[in-house]
This record gives C-alpha cells, structure tokens and sequence, in this order.
C-alpha cells in the first residue's frame, strides 16, 4: 500500500501535464501539452517506459493476467489519462483487409492468426514511440465487423508499464526485441477452446458452426506453427493464467522492484539487449 502511494505521488506532476491536456479544448495549448509530455515526462523520472508482452494462444487468459496485473499496481481504478500502467492488445494491429478478404472473414474462411494478418511495421513504430515516451493513438478492434474502429481511437499516454498482449506478439524478431519482459500464459488447448466458443458466440457476433470450423481450420494449426513455438522466447511462463496467482503476485512485485528499486538502475536502460531478449 506505501508502495502504491509512493508510485502515486511520484507521478503526480505528469499527472498535471495530463490533466491540462484533457481539461483544455484549445487546440495549440493541447499540442504544447503534448509537446512537454512527449518530449519531458517518459515514464518516472523521464526514463523509458517498461515493456511487457505477454503472450499465449487465444482465450488463454492474456487480457486476464494483463487486468489482474493492473489491479494489483493499483491502476484499474485510475482514469486511462492518469494510468502509470497501461495495457495494449495486438489486435489493434491486424491489417485493413481487401473486399474479397472481408467476403472470406464473414464465412469464417479467413486465417486471422497467420502473421500475415498483422501490420508488423505499424506495430513495431509504435511501440518504438511508446519506448521513446511519446503519445500514440491506437484504434479499437470490431470482432464482428473484422476491422479497425478508425472512430474509436484510444490515446495512449507516456507510462511506467506497458503491456502488450496478444497471440503473436513474440512472434516477429523486431517487436520481441523491444520487450523488457516476456510473458507465456499457458492454459491447456481444451480450456480455451471451451472458453473461446461461448466468448465468440457472445461477445464476437459468431455462431457455433463458423466458431468451430475457424478453430479446426486456421486457430489450432496457427497456434501449432506460430505461437507455440514463441513460449521458448518467454522469460516467464504463467500455466493456467489468472488463476495462477502466486506467478503474477511474484510478475507484479519484480515490475515493482524494477521500476522502484536497484533493478532498474543495472539491467534496465532503454530497448533490451540481453541474451535472453532475443
Ligand atoms: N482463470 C480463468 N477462469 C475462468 N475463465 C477465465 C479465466 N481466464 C479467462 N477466462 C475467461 O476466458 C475468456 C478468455 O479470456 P481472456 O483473458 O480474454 O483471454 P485472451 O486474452 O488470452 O484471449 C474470457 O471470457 C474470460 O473471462
Ligand atoms: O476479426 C477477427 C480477428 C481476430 N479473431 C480471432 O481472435 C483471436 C485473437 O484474440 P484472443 O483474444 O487472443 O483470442 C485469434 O485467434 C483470431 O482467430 C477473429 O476471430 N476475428
């Protein structure tokens, strides 16, 4: 709790800077806003922003484990303009897709966890700005539509944490090598595709048949090929996700100590570099 309240006061003069921003409609004091949060405030004390990916096949618990890491850096709470702890998924980042491509996406007959799908060089810049502490706008992904809702945009403020989740984050060599920390969560293939149907049904606008068919078709083979063979890049490997909550208790109080303690001063500078961060 001390802790928490330490990283809270620290933070609180970029938490002005933001505040201005969001509380000022004239558009030249926003940019010197953006300008000073840019240029001055990236993460604690101007440092570069800790970045984690974390990583596993679909409906492991990626987004779970990011929330619960969230929760426990006490950051649920906060409004998205003031978080210190922020957290990305991938699927912002699936490419535009031709009129033919969105005919196949609708029948379920388009591969959505090859690599192909991704815009790797849109990733890999905007994770590079993140690093280098700059404001990044980032579009929301529409399951049902199969595209970017280029009118729903999330600003993504300078932060101490960023998480970057999704099934192939650790899949391109010049994404991984920005993370400072690589997370697998390792949930058994029958618990997520049984978590995975009633998400898709419910939430993603799918039914049954077209769930089932995408998962033989294309979700099982690409995790085969693409994301499996990643865990080996991971520093962590979190089986069974949230629930395993001695590894995220032991995750969040190491991101603690990098941030806040000597951690940070040794092995952690900008982009990684060492062996392990291949
Ligand atoms: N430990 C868990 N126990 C039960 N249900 C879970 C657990 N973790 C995640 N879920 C559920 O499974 C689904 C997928 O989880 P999510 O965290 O979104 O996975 P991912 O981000 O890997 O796709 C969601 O409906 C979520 O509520
Ligand atoms: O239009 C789309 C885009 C993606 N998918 C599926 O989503 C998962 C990745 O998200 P998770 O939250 O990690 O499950 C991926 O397996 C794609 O198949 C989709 O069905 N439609």
């Amino acid at each position: 709790m001390l802790k928490i309240s330490a990283f809270c006061f620290a933070k609180s003069r970029l938490n002005v800077l933001k505040e201005m921003r969001n509380i000022c409609h004239r558009k030249i004091f926003t940019k010197m806003c953006d300008a000073k949060l840019n240029g001055k405030v990236n993460g604690l004390d101007g440092k570069t922003p800790f970045l984690i990916g974390v990583s596993g096949g679909t409906a492991s618990g990626k987004s779970t484990v990011c929330k619960r890491i969230m929760e426990k850096l006490g950051q649920v709470d906060v409004d998205h303009t003031q978080r210190q702890v922020v957290c990305i998924s991938q699927d912002s980042f699936y490419r535009d897709l031709t009129p033919s491509e969105i005919q196949k996406a609708e029948k379920g007959l388009f591969n959505f966890d090859h690599p192909d799908a991704f815009n790797e060089s849109l990733m890999k810049e905007t994770l590079m700005d993140i690093l280098a502490g700059k404001i990044v706008q980032i579009p929301t992904y529409d399951y049902k539509n199969h595209s970017l809702r280029k009118d729903e945009i999330i600003t993504i403020y300078p932060a101490d944490v960023v998480l970057f989740e999704g099934i192939l984050v650790f899949y391109f060599p010049e994404v991984r090598k920005l993370f400072h920390m690589k997370l697998f969560v390792d949930t058994d293939s029958d618990t997520r595709l049984a978590r995975r149907v009633p998400r898709d049904i419910n939430e993603r606008g799918r039914d049954l048949e077209q769930v089932l068919c995408q998962y033989m078709n294309f979700v099982k083979p690409a995790f085969e090929e693409f994301c499996s063979p990643t865990k080996k890049f991971a520093d962590v490997i979190i089986p069974r996700g949230a629930d395993n909550t001695v590894a995220i208790d032991l995750i969040v109080h190491h991101i603690w100590d990098i941030l806040h303690g000597t951690e940070r001063e040794n092995n952690y500078k900008s982009i990684p570099s060492t062996q392990s961060r291949t």
